[in-house]
């Protein structure tokens, strides 16, 4: 299960009161240089900023020494460099090549982002049709007449709260991240990881650095560091799990049974927010930032430990005799679950039991992650060669799970096929002949 706002865990551990001071800006003066240098505290610049002619393997080296003006004024010497300003980079014994701070302003039309990664890493997400292809943010980051008001909740701060009435599967958002960072930067010294962040956000378009400090810090350490922690996305690059801040789906809420949910498209670099069941007006749009198929003391738990607030949503703040009802149900949901994951010969799965564990979600109010349920049915009613059923289960499947897993998701594309056609299902017939212990008519279909 994906978590949402987490950095928490990552920080926590090292965490400091390290604060680190923004970084002078000198004013750049045209220099009299050879043009493969730049003047830098009235001398030319060392090899190390050596500018190559290709982009594509570059690989820069430890620095630290520029002010924003001067490695902008070097980004523009190299032909066709894709960043605005010259990386600044810092390595450790454990860090395969340099970690450093990468910053288009270009991104997104104006939006910018800046990325701690390596080099390889950084050039690989260039290729990305968020980079490369004109149209393919078109409809992203359109923010205005948004569904939504702001408004200030007591005790949990600010919330959006719709404006009009959005319709399961009504898109509230979806951005482009300011800043992504790979895990791979904590294994700098804290001081430089914290550098390249401070450099990073001094480094966005006005309108983006501002909506980065409008943030909340909720833990009150390292200003930049603390605006991560409290408000970044998990995110999947290439494979590898990063984090990723948007000012936008930063202001949604934690409830344990949410009305919306979000995922990420990792070739537009697009976070996605829908709405998952009806919103009316005055109503809170909420997220999940937790896996909530677990009990309510483990819900408060992990928000307490990993985000640092005690969760007071309806199903945490219950009467204890509706949170017990609650947790028996959430863990008869979890052997039901068991019991259809099981492709065994002596597997006891039946059609029936997928009913169940779709009428559990739905006591449940868990309609942000119907989608697992659905999938479940499907493939319990495909594999008892129930046609229809599994059709009907894999298309309901397929709209919950979209707005969870996003569209290019597998599940999403293994229930599209299975609605297309069960019998090409590698589920179809599995369970033919398997007994239906306790379930309705005792025979397969
Ligand atoms: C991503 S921010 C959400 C927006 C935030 N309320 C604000 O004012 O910017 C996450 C922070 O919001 C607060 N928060 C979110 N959901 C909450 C909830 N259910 N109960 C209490 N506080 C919550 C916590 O302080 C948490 O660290």
């Amino acid at each position: 299960m994906k978590s949402a706002v987490g950095l928490s865990l990552l920080s926590s551990a090292l965490a400091s009161s390290n604060n680190i001071n923004h970084i002078p800006q000198k004013p750049f003066l045209d220099n009299a240089c050879p043009s493969n240098s730049i003047l830098h505290d009235g001398e030319c610049l060392p090899t190390s900023y050596a500018i190559p002619s290709t982009t594509e393997s570059i690989s820069f080296q430890e620095n630290g020494t520029l002010s924003l003006d001067e490695s902008r004024a070097l980004a523009q010497q190299a032909d066709d460099f894709p960043w605005t300003f010259w990386p600044e980079c810092y390595s450790s014994e454990t860090t395969p090549e340099p970690v450093c701070v990468f910053t288009s302003q270009d991104f997104a039309n104006g939006r910018g982002i800046f990325i701690v990664s390596t080099s390889k890493h950084a050039h690989e997400m260039l290729k990305k049709p968020a980079f490369t292809d004109p149209n393919a943010l078109s409809r992203i980051n359109k923010h205005e007449n948004p569904p939504f008001i702001q408004y200030e909740f007591p005790g949990k701060g600010r919330g959006l709260v719709a404006n009009k009435t959005l319709n399961r599967g009504d898109q509230i958002f979806a951005s482009t991240p300011l800043l992504i960072t790979n895990p791979m930067s904590y294994e700098l010294l804290e001081s430089e990881r914290l550098r390249l962040a401070h450099r990073g956000v001094s480094s966005l378009p006005p309108t983006s650095r501002s909506s980065f400090w409008a943030l909340l810090d909720h833990f009150k350490g390292d200003p930049v560091d603390d605006r991560i922690n409290t408000n970044a996305f998990e995110i999947e690059i290439d494979g590898v799990s990063q984090y990723g801040v948007l000012p936008e789906i930063a202001m949604l809420n934690h409830d344990c049974r949410p009305n919306a949910a979000y995922f990420w498209d990792e070739e537009t670099l697009s976070h996605y927010v829908h709405a998952t069941e009806t919103i009316l007006p005055g109503q809170e749009i909420t997220i999940t930032y937790i896996n909530n198929e677990r009990s309510r003391d483990k819900r408060v738990t992990n928000l307490k430990s990993n985000w640092g607030f005690e969760c007071s949503c309806s199903a945490c703040s219950a009467h204890p005799f509706f949170v017990a009802e609650s947790d028996a149900r959430v863990e008869q949901m979890s052997q039901l679950a068991a019991l259809l994951d099981d492709w065994t010969p002596a597997s006891r799965a039946t059609p029936e039991m997928g009913e169940a564990l779709l009428s559990l979600y739905q006591q449940e109010r868990l309609h942000a992650s119907m989608g697992v349920a659905y999938k479940h049915a499907a493939e319990v009613y495909s594999s008892f060669a129930d046609r229809d059923m599994a059709i009907k289960y894999a298309r309901l499947a397929v709209e919950y799970s979209a707005l969870d897993k996003g569209f290019r998701d597998s599940d999403v594309k293994a229930m599209q096929s299975m609605a297309k056609d069960p019998t090409m299902s590698w589920s179809w017939k599995k369970r033919v002949g398997h007994q239906r212990v306790g379930g309705g008519c005792g025979h397969a279909h």
